[in-house]
C-alpha cells in the first residue's frame, strides 16, 4: 500500500511513462478520465474519479495461445521506483496463494470435493490493480462516483481497501450499504464468472465507490482472480441455464464496454 502511495505521488510525466503503449494493452498507468464502469452496466455515466496501475500474472505459460499473450500476458510495466516491483510481485503472489485457499473453501460450501476447482487454476490469468482516489474537492459531475456502480468480472476478487476509509457500497436489495474498513481486514466479492459457475446460487455483487464533495484521497488494492485462459466454465449444477464459456475470451469480452 506504501509503494503503491509513492507510485501515485509522483509528477504526471512519471506516471504517464508507464500507460499503455498502444489502445488495448491490458496494464499499465490508467489516469483520470480513462474508465466508466457503470457503462458495462448500460448507464450513461461520467469517467470514475479514480488512477489506476495494472499488472498481470507474474509468468508466461510456454503453451499460451497468441489470444492469451496479446489480452493477458504482455508484461508488467514497471515504473523507476526501485522498491516498487519486489512489493508488488510479492503482493500478488500471495493474493493467487489466498485465492487458491478461498476456491478450497468455496468448493467445501458448494458440497463439492475441495480440489474441485484445482484444474481450472493452474495458471489464473489474474490482475492485481492499485487504485488512488484524489481528495475531492469540487463539486463532483451528476452521477459520477470515484468507482462507478460496477460487478467484477471474475471468480472471486479479494480488496484491500485503505484502513478507516469509507466510500465502499454493496447493493442489498435496493438499498446500497456501507462497507466497513477496518485495519486487517480483506473484503471478498464473488464476480460474474462465480455467479455464472454457480448458476447464480451465488451473486456477484453491485458495488460502488462514491463520491461525495471534501473526502480525502482513497487508497485500495483490487486482485481479481480469473481462472486459466482455457479453463471451460459450466454451471455446476448440471443445468444449461449459461451456456459453456472460456474464463479468458470471456474476460476480453467482459472489458471492451468500459475504456471511454
Ligand atoms: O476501491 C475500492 O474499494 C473498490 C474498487 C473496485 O470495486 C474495483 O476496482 O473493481
Ligand atoms: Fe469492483
Amino acid at each position: 500500500m506504501a509503494r503503491s502511495g509513492g507510485f501515485f505521488a509522483q509528477e504526471p510525466a512519471q506516471k504517464q511513462a508507464v500507460a499503455p503503449p498502444y489502445q488495448g494493452y491490458p496494464y499499465g498507468y490508467l489516469g483520470p478520465d480513462a474508465e466508466a464502469p457503470a457503462r458495462s452496466k448500460g448507464e450513461d455515466t461520467p469517467p470514475d474519479l479514480k488512477e489506476s496501475f495494472n499488472g498481470g500474472p507474474l509468468r508466461v505459460p510456454v503453451d499460451a495461445s497468441a489470444a492469451a499473450l496479446d489480452f493477458c500476458y504482455q508484461p508488467t510495466l514497471w515504473p523507476d521506483l526501485p522498491a516498487f516491483r519486489p512489493a508488488w510481485e510479492a503482493y500478488y503472489a500471495a493474493m493467487e496463494g489466498l485465492a487458491a485457499r478461498v476456491m478450497r473453501a468455496f468448493a467445501a460450501s458448494l458440497e463439492l470435493p475441495e480440489g474441485h476447482f484445482e484444474p481450472f487454476i493452474a495458471n489464473p490469468i489474474s490482475a492485481l490493480r492499485a487504485l488512488h482516489y484524489p481528495a475531492t474537492t469540487a463539486r463532483p459531475l451528476d452521477k459520477q462516483q470515484r468507482a462507478g456502480a460496477h460487478t467484477d468480472y471474475g471468480s472471486l476478487t479479494i480488496l484491500l481497501p485503505q484502513p478507516g476509509s469509507q466510500g465502499l457500497q454493496v447493493q442489498q436489495g435496493d438499498q446500497w450499504v456501507d462497507v466497513p474498513a477496518p485495519e486487517g481486514a480483506f473484503v471478498i466479492n464473488i464476480g460474474d464468472l462465480m455467479a455464472r459457475w454457480t448458476a447464480d446460487r451465488w451473486v456477484s455483487t453491485l458495488h460502488r465507490v462514491v463520491a461525495i464533495p471534501g473526502q480525502p484521497a482513497r487508497q485500495s488494492l483490487a486482485y481479481f482472480h480469473q481462472p486459466d485462459w482455457d479453463a471451460e466454465i459450466v454451471p455446476l449444477d448440471g443445468s444449461d441455464v449459461y451456456a459453456p464459456v472460456r474464463s479468458g475470451p470471456y474476460l476480453m469480452g467482459k472489458f471492451q464496454a468500459t475504456g471511454v
